[in-house]
């Protein structure tokens, strides 16, 4: 099933050339990784400037939510772009990776300010951070036809590493937010009120850490894939949604 070649200009062209989209969503896709690349770049300026200034992560989070809200969010239209088509990637693994972000930066970090200073915190913004500018390069300069070597390896290596270690953080960062939410019971619904119906939120962050278990494999490997199919140029039969 598969069939290897060396990596180079001739296997860049053949990557870039596989799956044509039109000019108009060539175009858009191209602002779009543009802007993103930009917005992470923009985060990675702020979380050094940060710790060069003050010489700790202790208040990086307040520093940067605003912007952070606003990319991360942003990222939702890439469901939109593989519901619609114009990029040729699972809806299910996309969902799952904005979803899982999009709840760690409003439904925990950006909703707790007592974790806000946890290491774990700034592991996961490191990492997010690392990763959203290769891949929007990546992209980027893949829609162009420019695509230099060491985006394309930076994009199919560095997460072997990256992926694993965000999940540590996020992971912790959920782990850190119990107490408090056991204590406070925030976003829960208690028994009896007018729609009779509960729910405990500290029980939902339990569900939710459980459910990395299936779920963070499912996206590793379909990474894997991917790298073996740029890097290694092996024809992958990927499964429908
Ligand atoms: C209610 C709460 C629910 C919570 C649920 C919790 C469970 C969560 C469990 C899982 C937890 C994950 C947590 C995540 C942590 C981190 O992110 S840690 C940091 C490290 N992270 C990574 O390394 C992320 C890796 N993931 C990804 O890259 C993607 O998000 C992906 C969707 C998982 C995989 O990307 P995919 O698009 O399938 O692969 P590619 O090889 O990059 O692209 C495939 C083709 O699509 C084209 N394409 C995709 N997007 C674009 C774009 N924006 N612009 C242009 N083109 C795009 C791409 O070029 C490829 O096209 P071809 O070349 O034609 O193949």
């Amino acid at each position: 099933m598969a069939s290897s070649e060396e990596d180079g200009p001739a296997e860049e062209k053949e990557h870039t050339k596989k799956k044509a989209i039109g000019p108009f969503s060539t175009a858009w896709l191209t602002l779009y990784n543009i802007a993103m690349t930009a917005g992470w770049l923009v985060l990675a300026i702020a979380m050094i400037r940060f710790y060069v200034e003050t010489g700790t992560h202790k208040g990086l989070y307040k520093s940067l939510q605003k912007t952070l809200k606003f990319f991360q969010t942003f990222a939702l239209l890439e469901l939109v772009h593989c519901a619609f088509g114009i990029v040729h990637t699972s809806v299910l693994v996309t969902a799952v990776q904005v979803s899982s972000r999009i709840f760690m930066v409003w439904f925990v970090t950006s909703s707790i300010k007592q974790i806000q200073n946890e290491e774990s915190v700034l592991l996961f913004l490191v990492v997010w951070t690392l990763t959203e500018i290769t891949r929007y390069s990546f992209y980027t300069f893949n829609l162009l036809n420019h695509l230099p070597y060491f985006i394309k390896w930076a994009r199919y290596n560095l997460f072997i590493i990256l992926y694993p270690v965000g999940v540590v953080g996020e992971l912790l960062t959920i782990y850190a937010a119990l107490p408090y939410v056991q204590r406070t019971g925030m976003y829960s619904l208690r028994l009896p009120n007018k729609y009779n119906v509960s729910f405990d939120y500290y029980y939902f962050l339990l569900i939710v850490m459980c459910s990395y278990i299936p779920l963070f494999p499912q996206l590793y490997f379909h990474m894997l894939r991917q790298r073996r199919k740029v890097l290694h140029g092996e024809v992958i039969v990927e499964k429908e949604d």
